[in-house]
């Protein structure tokens, strides 16, 4: 069969390529020239898959998109705290490379405007680093996550360099409040030297999915950053990485974003998928008009908004009443009267805090409840992708409390999801865990005994 993920792109460039307004960044004059006809479009997986379609293979200036990575390189170089002390975490709701500082602090109001940029930039390696230093820092770096090696566009850095007054003039205003510490002509220099490293939609795509998959690279399985500073760059990406037009993007489109002035986009939905989209012809704020419109497509087509509620909570448990037909084995006779009713609780899927919080809710309900004189407590685990740390203090709470009102309590956990024995290591009391449904019955009413299901099969 033939995936028909790469056609469905094809007609997501097809309906973007009649869009013919904007015009291409006209400051950088290399950029001025740009062919406006070049479209492309990638997606990587989180598990290293890629799509792409269009000029694919094309390759462009990075421009702001290396200030959400080079934020991340800050924060490892210099630790978050440094970082926030001297950069701020808030929209500036002005133009990118506006001369701005947040009223109380002096800081740059984030990371992603002009002003954040070039202060993130002076802490990569060290404050007293070399313009030569830090490019190497920032270039090895975002090598590794593209999986191959970048270089900077020589061109694209002399056009932008020559006439950088804009930038020369956020970076003094910078070392007069304090800010950098730096030569801030240098700062200038190494920031423009970033802006120029080139880049092709699959690899922005590759690089955001690293972001998406908490700080892993999906490909070659390496932790580039912790995941701490992957959620805080996606952060700033989903409130700021549109400059003036982060609310409303946010809005509409859903997912983080960063756009660059030579007409790209990169965009992240945490957990599932790295986007990106290239067009040069920028609307006034800077951003490619193409590459919005594919990510409107995008997040309309496929779901891809943050704020899309799951449905995965609601069916993450499962209720059964079992009984154990009690005597029922090879030799004994039936009695009736000894039949044992059992609960059986499933939970399903990745499950997080709310997943937790039903299953509290329906152990709660149940047992006070209908089933109060339920001879055992089955806890299966069999189709339990995942418990996060929320979900797994939850649960093992729940399994005390159950154990302390006298239950017999058994858990079916064949991949150890619960890892009881790793976190209760102190605790008297445990449940029983077992691997099969089989050796859970075996436990309750015996060897060899039988349960025929009240509501579905177990
Ligand atoms: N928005 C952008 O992509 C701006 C980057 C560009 N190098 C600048 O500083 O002006």
């Amino acid at each position: 069969m033939k995936s028909p993920i790469p056609d469905y792109l094809q007609s997501v460039l097809e309906k973007a390529r009649p869009i013919e307004e904007g015009a291409p960044a006209g400051y950088i004059d290399v950029l001025a020239r740009a062919d406006t006809s070049r479209l492309a479009v990638a997606l990587a997986m989180v598990d290293g898959n890629i799509y792409s379609a269009g000029d694919d293979e094309l390759e462009f200036s990075m421009q702001s998109i290396s200030k959400a990575f080079v934020y991340a390189i800050a924060i490892e170089d210099a630790g978050l705290k440094a970082v926030l002390d001297k950069i701020g975490m808030e929209p500036s709701g002005d133009a990118f490379n506006r001369l701005s500082l947040q009223k109380d602090s002096n800081r740059p109001f984030n990371p992603l405007i002009n002003a954040g940029a070039i202060t993130a930039h002076s802490l990569v390696v060290a404050p007293d680093a070399t313009v030569e230093q830090r490019t190497e820092r920032i270039l090895n770096a975002l090598s590794r996550l593209a999986e191959r090696e970048l270089h900077i566009d020589e061109e694209v850095f002399e056009a932008e360099w020559k006439d950088a007054n804009r930038n020369m003039g956020i970076g003094y205003m910078l070392k007069a409040a304090g800010i950098i510490t730096c030569n801030p002509a240098e700062a200038v220099r190494g920031y423009i030297r970033q802006c120029s490293i080139n880049v092709t939609v699959k690899d922005l795509a590759m690089m955001a999915s690293v972001l998406c998959n908490s700080g892993v690279h999906p490909i070659s399985g390496e932790r580039i950053m912790p995941a701490e500073s992957a959620r805080q760059v996606l952060s700033v990406m989903a409130t700021c990485g549109m400059y003036d037009g982060s609310g409303e993007w946010l809005a509409t489109v859903g997912f983080s974003a960063k756009s660059g002035v030579s007409g790209a986009i990169m965009g992240a939905l945490p957990g599932q998928v790295g986007i990106a989209a290239f067009s040069p012809k920028l609307d006034e704020r800077g951003n490619s008009l193409r590459s919005v419109d594919i990510c409107k497509q995008l997040s309309a087509d496929m779901g891809l908004h943050l704020m899309n509620s799951s449905q995965v909570a609601l069916s993450t448990v499962q209720i059964k009443v079992a009984k154990i037909l009690a005597g029922v084995n090879n030799t004994e006779p039936h009695h009736p009267n000894c039949d044992r009713e059992v609960m059986v609780f499933s939970l399903r899927g990745a499950v997080r805090f709310a997943g937790s919080e039903r299953l509290t809710r329906a152990l709660e309900r149940e047992l006070t409840g209908p089933h109060m004189d339920a001879c055992a407590v089955v806890l299966s685990f069999r189709e339990t992708y995942s418990l996060n740390d929320i979900a797994r203090r939850v649960i093992h709470e729940d399994i005390k409390r159950l154990l302390e009102d006298s239950r017999n309590v058994v858990a079916i956990d064949p991949s150890d999801v619960l890892q009881w024995h790793a976190y209760a290591k102190g605790d008297r009391e445990h449940p029983v865990i077992v691997e099969t449904e089989s050796q859970a019955r075996d436990h309750i009413g015996g060897a060899g005994c039988r349960a025929v299901t009240l509501s579905e099969g177990w």
